[in-house]
């Protein structure tokens, strides 16, 4: 049985149709990567599979069960973590505040609990050092784990991955990929939406490609970037 199971899920903003039945099977263990142009739908689907938009047709099964009802809150504590695109820390807390904020209301852990879960994400993301920073004045680099490490203090056992490598420098990028490595060795599920390639190719065993909410392609890494469609819609080059 998947971890997480989309059955034709739709979603329309008038007429744009946004996500234009979408069925996908994420295993549990797997990380899928996710691409397509701007504009593709991408994010739109971790907002159905997170709750933050509702789906207007189609099922979204989690651990066996359908969510399609659950709450934001509700699916999160029943295990989807998310990063987002833009990332939302608050500013004014510290980092180790900010992640026992995310156990606490994120998780449902209680206050001691989320100390030390706090403590353990600070190791796996490499923030150890900021812990006691606030959140406002983070470099980029460090943000984007703190992105990463709020989602994993939330207890995950489905991690959604919002373009954390965006904006990063080549190195900064390949630290971030070391750590997502690790994460995944760990047995962590992930989906992770990403226009830095070859950081998603490290870390994902599949690949769906979106185009205009539908999914052009899917498949194993290599194979799908090799296809001329996907080579033509979202690198631009000639098939
Ligand atoms: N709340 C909304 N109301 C109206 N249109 C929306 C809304 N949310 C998204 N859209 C539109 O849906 C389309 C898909 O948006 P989405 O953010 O899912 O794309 P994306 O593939 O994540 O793009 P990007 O790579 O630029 O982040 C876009 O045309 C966007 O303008």
């Amino acid at each position: 049985m998947p971890l997480l199971e989309l059955q034709s899920v739709r979603k329309s903003y008038g007429a744009l149709k946004v996500t234009d039945g979408v069925s996908l099977a994420v295993e549990a263990g797997e990380t899928l990567g996710i691409l397509g142009p701007n504009g593709a739908g991408k994010t739109t689907l971790f907002n159905l599979i997170s709750g933050d938009v509702r789906a207007d047709a189609g099922r979204i099964v989690f651990g066996g069960r359908p969510i399609d009802r659950l709450r934001p809150h509700q699916r999160c504590r029943a295990g989807i973590g998310r990063s987002y695109q833009v990332p939302q820390p608050f500013g004014a807390m510290t980092v180790f505040e900010n992640l026992v904020t995310a156990a606490c209301y994120g998780g449902g852990q209680r206050e001691a609990e989320a100390w030390e879960t706090a403590h353990a994400v600070l190791q796996r993301t490499g923030l150890a050092a900021q812990a006691n920073r606030p959140a406002g004045a983070l470099t980029l680099l460090d943000r984007k784990r703190l992105e990463l490490a709020r989602a994993l203090a939330t207890g995950p056992t489905l991690l959604l991955l919002d373009e954390i490598a965006g904006g990063l420098t080549e190195r900064e990028a390949a630290l971030l990929v070391e750590e997502l490595q690790a994460i995944k060795a760990g047995g962590l599920t992930m989906i992770w939406i990403e226009h830095v390639v070859h950081a998603l190719l490290a870390v994902a065993d599949r690949l769906l490609v979106l185009n205009f909410g539908q999914t052009l392609a899917e498949g194993r890494p290599r194979e799908v970037m090799a296809q001329p469609e996907v080579r033509r819609v979202y690198m631009g080059l000639e098939a």
